[in-house]
């Protein structure tokens, strides 16, 4: 289980790796979890009900056997449609989520939403869709811990990144900036060799990675090459 303060714990001299379990092997769980537990800053979780994103992705009682088996802290990205998104924070933050995200286009739940996960003792983020104006994140940045923007369609995976990716980065740089707030910003989607750097330049600090991270031939390589940018 993770310090209470682990969002503030982590390094800030470095760009973070969030390990997206979506890109691990699925049916050696365990023994990928325990391979990626010395270089992965944060494990993220991607739920997706295959209607507010065409994929269909995890569920509640995986949360809580990883939470059982790591350490590292969870960052839960919740892809569900406004009607579940209320009901699915109370179960993941139950099973032992220590971040949950929601996405700004859940518009008719995402005060309440931002509200419930914060009731739960857990940190909240926002995430936006790669078609989605940054200006919308502004009127929460007062209540969230991280601030997620997908550099590519949500909710399907081994994409290339957007063109406007690293400018959304840079704006997001600059409202959280205004703000005042400690906010981490995560990119997501498009993660590979040659976007990390521009997307680092652009203001990321933490960066999702799927096949960049489980599919390295040499993850402690990787991971040199990723803290020495
Ligand atoms: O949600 C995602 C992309 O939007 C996931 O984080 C996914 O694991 C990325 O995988 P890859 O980097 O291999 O495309």
């Amino acid at each position: 289980m993770p310090s209470p303060t682990w969002l503030a714990d982590l390094p800030r001299h470095r760009l973070l790796a969030e390990y997206s379990l979506w890109s691990a092997d699925l049916i050696r769980l365990a023994d990928d979890l325990d391979r990626i537990a010395a270089h992965a800053d944060i494990l993220h979780i991607d739920v997706a009900d295959g209607h507010f994103a065409p994929a269909l992705l995890f569920f509640p009682d995986l949360v809580a056997k990883v939470r059982a088996h790591s350490a590292l802290p969870i960052h839960v990205h919740l892809m569900a449609d406004d009607k579940v998104v209320l009901s699915q924070v109370d179960q993941f933050a139950e099973a032992g989520a220590d971040l949950i995200s929601i996405h700004v286009e859940n518009r008719g739940v995402a005060d309440e939403g931002l509200a419930r996960i914060r009731e739960h003792g857990v940190l909240s983020g926002m995430v936006l869709r790669v078609e989605t104006p940054v200006a919308e994140a502004k009127p929460y940045l007062g209540r969230v811990d991280a601030l997620t923007l997908l550099g590519t369609a949500i909710g399907v995976k081994g994409q290339g990144l957007d063109p406007t990716a690293t400018d959304r980065l840079g704006e997001a740089k600059d409202l959280i900036a205004a703000s005042g707030r400690r906010i981490l910003l995560a990119a997501d989607g498009g993660i590979r060799d040659n976007t990390v750097p521009l997307l680092y330049k652009a203001g990321a600090e933490t960066v999702v990675m799927g096949s960049l991270a489980f599919g390295a031939p040499d993850l402690a390589e990787r991971m040199a090459w990723l803290h020495a940018l």
